[in-house]
């Protein structure tokens, strides 16, 4: 993040308004207006689906748990309420109430009310100093093993890391002394995330599930591995169905140790609202995806200034092949059928239920990515066109009351770090932006806008994402929140 968005977080962070839930569907007009900032002569003039644009720009980029659900700074969707027209209801939160207040602050993780000791790999990097902000105040896991490549290993984290954050390094880790990434230097810890590299995630990750830890990764190697889950985590958390089986392929079977990888960042942030529309509207056929994705997407120091400022680059490597791949991997099901299978000694056939994901086979669905790097330095912004299978197709509006109702899985589960909205739905014909919406929630949902009727397919739409939040960090850490929940880490 920029000094500027540092300091403009710091002012309007004073400005906030106090906490506040979503629970009430009906409000007073004024009292919305007074609530979002917006001047009550805007907000009287109330017409069917009318958007309020709030002169309030609060975004924090702090890792708080303390906060229920913030207003958006930006856009509410207010539609007339036909008993009153002073009445408003908030398209946003009325179908997705919580179904319980939200935990963030009170609820343990299940097993016990120790903290659950985790490491981050790799916790140098630009993901890996958004693991720590993150995880610095989370109620459950508690950092306690830091890892980096031997240039860092040996040095006090504060040494050995060129901190980008906004926010400070978190005290807990300053002095940390940073180690190489072998399992025996993380024994105490039931989870590891990793921010590794790809050329070297592969074995160190291997490495470290063989030794019995639970391994959330961002890195690329395992996504296509056909027994470790790839997890988008408003999505589809329940492929994690999969790590028995995946246990099961060792010799000894593995007890606690598996992989679970997140998806490509551009992946991640346009397949919430795609998940949100088949969910609505069934199953999609076809999608059209232009991604104009931030400078830290490349990691430290990433691309230089001199290629990348004054300019857009219209090729980033392996990028587009990736979102084509991993979309129908996280949209598909897992489907299940009796195969024979040697036994683990060898000595006999046995039958097995196996499980494959079926990559969206019922209904296929073709993907065409544009990657494009832009001058920004945080938020992957991305055009996206669809069509539906269902004939028919929903009108736009039908869209947005969709996107905005999504209530995934995670979220209603009570994992501490899912957003509360995981689609913001703005009006505005210019929004989302990244300067504007990167950090609403911490970057743990997405911004989507400009819902509108495509002439060539069905319906388009632009959607940004944090790439390096719910693109990264913050999608491991709702996985492994996730995981915890369902009992699939052993602690
Ligand atoms: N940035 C993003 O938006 C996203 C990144 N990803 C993926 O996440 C991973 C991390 O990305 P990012 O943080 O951007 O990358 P960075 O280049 O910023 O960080 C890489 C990290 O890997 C460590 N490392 C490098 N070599 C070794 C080694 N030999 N042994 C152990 N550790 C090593 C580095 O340690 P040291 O400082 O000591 O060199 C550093 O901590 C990558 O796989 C990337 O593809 C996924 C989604 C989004
Ligand atoms: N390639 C992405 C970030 C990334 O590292 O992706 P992946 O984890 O799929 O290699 C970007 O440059 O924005």
């Amino acid at each position: 993040m920029s000094m500027s968005d540092a300091a403009r977080t710091t002012t309007t962070r004073t400005r906030t308004p106090p906490k506040r839930t979503f629970s009430d569907v009906e409000l007073d007009l004024d009292q919305l207006a007074e609530s979002f900032d917006v001047p009550p002569s805007t907000s009287s003039s109330a017409s069917s689906a009318m958007a309020i644009a709030s002169s309030s720009a609060s975004a924090s980029s702090s890792s708080t748990f303390a906060s229920p659900c913030p207003p958006h700074p930006a856009t509410i969707l207010i539609t007339d309420s036909p008993a009153s027209r002073s009445k408003a209801t908030l398209l946003l939160t009325s179908k997705q109430k919580p179904k319980h207040p939200h935990p963030r602050t009170s609820m343990q993780h299940p097993s016990s009310s120790a903290p659950i000791k985790v490491g981050v790999l790799g916790a140098t990097g630009t993901v890996g100093q958004r693991f720590l902000t993150l995880l610095a105040a989370h109620p459950w896991f508690a950092v306690d093993a830091l890892g980096a490549s031997p240039r860092s290993a040996g040095k006090k984290y504060k040494d050995a890391v060129s901190w980008k954050q906004s926010t400070p390094i978190p005290q807990g880790v300053r002095d940390v002394v940073v180690r190489e990434c072998r399992p025996e230097n993380f024994a105490q810890c039931k989870i590891v995330f990793s921010g590794l590299d790809a050329d070297v995630a592969g074995e160190i990750e291997e490495a470290f599930r063989a030794a019995n830890l639970a391994v959330f990764s961002n890195a690329k190697n395992f996504r296509r591995d056909p027994h470790v889950p790839l997890i988008v985590p408003l999505v589809n958390p329940h492929h994690l169905s999969i790590i028995p089986q995946q246990q099961a392929l060792f010799s000894p079977a593995l007890t606690s140790g598996f992989i679970v990888t997140n998806a490509n960042c551009s992946t991640t942030g346009y397949v919430i609202p795609l998940a949100a529309m088949e969910k609505a509207f069934g199953p999609l056929e076809c999608v059209m995806v232009t991604t104009l994705q931030a400078i830290s997407g490349a990691g430290y120091p990433g691309v230089p200034s001199l290629d990348i400022l004054d300019n857009v680059i219209p090729y980033i490597s392996g990028e587009e092949e990736k979102i084509e791949w991993e979309t129908l991997k996280i949209l598909g099901g897992i489907s299940t059928k009796e195969s024979e299978v040697t036994s683990a000694d060898g000595q006999q056939v046995v039958k097995k239920e196996v499980k494959t994901f079926d990559m969206h086979a019922a209904h296929p669905l073709r993907v065409s990515a544009s990657c494009n790097r832009v001058p920004v330095i945080d938020g992957h912004t991305e055009c996206v066109s669809v069509r539906f299978a269902r004939r028919p197709p929903p009108s736009p509006q039908q869209v947005r009351e969709a996107l905005a109702a999504y209530t995934p899985e995670a979220q209603a589960l009570g994992c501490p770090s899912a957003p509360c909205r995981a689609i913001v739905v703005h009006e505005e014909p210019d929004r989302p932006q990244p300067r504007l919406d990167r950090y609403y929630q911490d970057g743990a949902g997405v911004s989507v806008g400009r819902v509108r009727q495509c002439q060539v397919l069905d319906v388009k739409f632009v959607v940004l994402a944090n790439n390096v939040s719910i693109g990264a960090a913050t999608s491991s850490i709702i996985n492994a929140e996730y995981a915890v929940l369902k009992n699939v880490v052993q602690l």
